[in-house]
């Protein structure tokens, strides 16, 4: 049973995670078929802290974050949150006809700001302000990808739900997005990285590494702390 997840960007809050944990996951399962994905899978995730799930490709990682976003059932399991959630698939789920201004419109109405400054505040720090007029169909890669990430974070969510977040990302830009992730968790933020690129473990407070349908604890390399 998924007690609460949201299937919308702005997501809601729903049954409280445990006070010392933003994100609690419980007993989760999910099959497609016969095919057992996810097999009992645990995690859970303090305010203030940078995650990450780390495993080969067909792991399961963007199955257990589509649960956790609400946007997939588990078979059976809890999921619990405080708060507003940000996620950023792994897919981006842009409209190409539209431009990158009328998209941050857009998704202003749907988490109900008052004003673009943070998504603005965003937009420079990934070094994409240049392409506010832009039609998301003439738009690199790597470019598509900093305005999704950019959706995700735009509304400051407690927690933010991030799959293979850099994905085309140029040198600069991947220090910028840890830069930024660092940040969040400084100001009490959960952020939870999945990806399935193990290299650069030292930049998680908490990681795991999903084995066998489920998320096992391993060593960031760089000691323990949060
Ligand atoms: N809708 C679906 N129907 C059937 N099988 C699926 C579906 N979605 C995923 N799978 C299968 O579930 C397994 C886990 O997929 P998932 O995308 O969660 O893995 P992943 O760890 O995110 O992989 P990657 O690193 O390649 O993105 C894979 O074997 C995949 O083929």
């Amino acid at each position: 049973m998924v007690r609460s997840a949201s299937p919308s960007p702005q997501g809601t809050a729903g049954t409280p995670a445990p006070a010392t944990s933003t994100l609690s996951v419980r007993g989760v399962h999910k099959s497609y078929g016969h095919h057992r994905v996810l097999r009992g899978a645990d995690l859970e995730l303090p305010p203030g802290c940078l995650g990450g799930v780390v495993g080969e490709n067909g792991a399961g990682k963007s199955t257990l974050l589509r649960i956790l976003a609400g946007q997939l059932s588990p078979d059976r399991g809890e999921v619990a949150y405080a708060g507003r959630l940000g996620y950023c698939p792994q897919h981006t789920v842009l409209n190409p006809s539209f431009t990158v201004e009328q998209h941050l419109r857009f998704f202003q109405v749907a988490y109900d700001l008052p004003d673009l400054a943070l998504a603005h505040e965003l937009m420079d720090l990934l070094s994409f302000a240049g392409y506010r007029r832009h039609r998301v169909g003439s738009l690199s890669g790597g470019t598509r990808q900093k305005l999704n990430l950019t959706l995700a974070l735009m509304h400051d969510p407690p927690l933010l739900l991030l799959d293979e977040p850099y994905q085309g990302f140029d040198w600069e830009t991947y220090e910028r997005f840890w830069e930024l992730s660092a940040r969040l968790r400084d100001r009490g933020r959960s952020v939870l990285v999945v990806s399935h690129i193990a290299f650069d473990t030292t930049r998680f407070d908490r990681l795991w590494r999903l084995e066998q349908g489920r998320p096992v604890p391993a060593s960031t390399g760089a000691g323990e702390g949060r």
